[in-house]
């Protein structure tokens, strides 16, 4: 990688569609593009039993190592490969694999809370927060934890009204503010263009962006 790369921080409530967005741009634009889930950088809480890293609040700030995250960003920027911790929904907790991530033209930064801290948010070219309704949002959760995370619905019905919901209000929402951009309901057609699009302007070698035409589907059906 020759030139310096274009970070894009991609906000919002949980199940709003980040994950979702950020991998249609992956995919899309290919291997120019790296993925830092926030996720990743959750605290490693193997000092605690498995019952007590179910009580943490996952969705305060003080969940996440935010010092990791920052230099790594900044290796990234900086053309230095990191080890990125890899996180266990299912454990609550880090695993004890890193990956080595080799530092790209774009970098996608995707969480709850990816517009929360201030020296992150300058390391962004560009902050995007999505924003999708609440009850939208916690009907995609139930489905996704419990297929995905190993949660029971009685336990995400109470996480998402003890913390969830109470933390969404107080630290993610308001980042929206710092968005340059607002994407509604997630992926949509015309946001993931516009997005995409962008993206493929800041890489450098003109003959290697690949067209934006191709079909864009989230869950096997096309975006309108
Ligand atoms: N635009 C969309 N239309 C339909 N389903 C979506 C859309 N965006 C996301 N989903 C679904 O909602 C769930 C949560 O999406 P995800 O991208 O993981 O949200 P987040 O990363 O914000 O928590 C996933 O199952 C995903 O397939
Ligand atoms: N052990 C954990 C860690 C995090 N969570 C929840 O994940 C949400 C963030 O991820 P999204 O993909 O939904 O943005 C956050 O709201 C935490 O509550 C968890 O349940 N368990």
């Amino acid at each position: 990688m020759s030139s310096p790369s274009f970070a894009i921080g991609i906000a919002g409530g949980t199940g709003a569609g980040k994950t979702t967005v950020a991998r249609t741009v992956s995919e899309t634009v290919g291997e120019a593009v790296t993925r830092i889930p926030l996720d990743n950088y959750y605290k490693d809480l193997s000092h605690l039993a498995f019952e007590e890293r179910e009580q943490v609040n996952y969705d305060h700030p003080s969940a996440f190592e935010w010092d990791l995250l920052r230099e790594q960003l900044e290796a990234l920027l900086a053309g230095r490969s990191i080890e990125m911790p890899q996180y266990d929904f299912e454990a609550h907790n880090r695993t004890d694999d890193r990956v080595t991530v080799e530092p790209s033209e774009i970098l996608v930064l995707e969480g709850i809370l990816s517009l929360y801290d201030e020296e992150i948010r300058d390391l962004l070219d560009l902050r995007v927060y999505v924003m999708t309704d609440a009850d939208v949002r916690i009907l995609r959760r139930i489905e996704r934890d419990v297929i995905e995370r190993g949660r029971d619905l009685k336990g995400v019905i109470d996480q998402y009204l003890e913390t969830v919901k109470p933390m969404h209000e107080q630290f993610v929402a308001p980042t929206k503010k710092q968005a340059d951009v607002i994407i509604p309901e997630g992926a949509n057609r015309m946001a993931m263009d516009l997005l995409i699009e962008k993206v493929q302007a800041e890489l450098p070698d003109e003959s290697a962006r690949p067209g934006v035409d191709r079909e864009l589907s989230v869950n096997g059906q096309a975006l309108d």
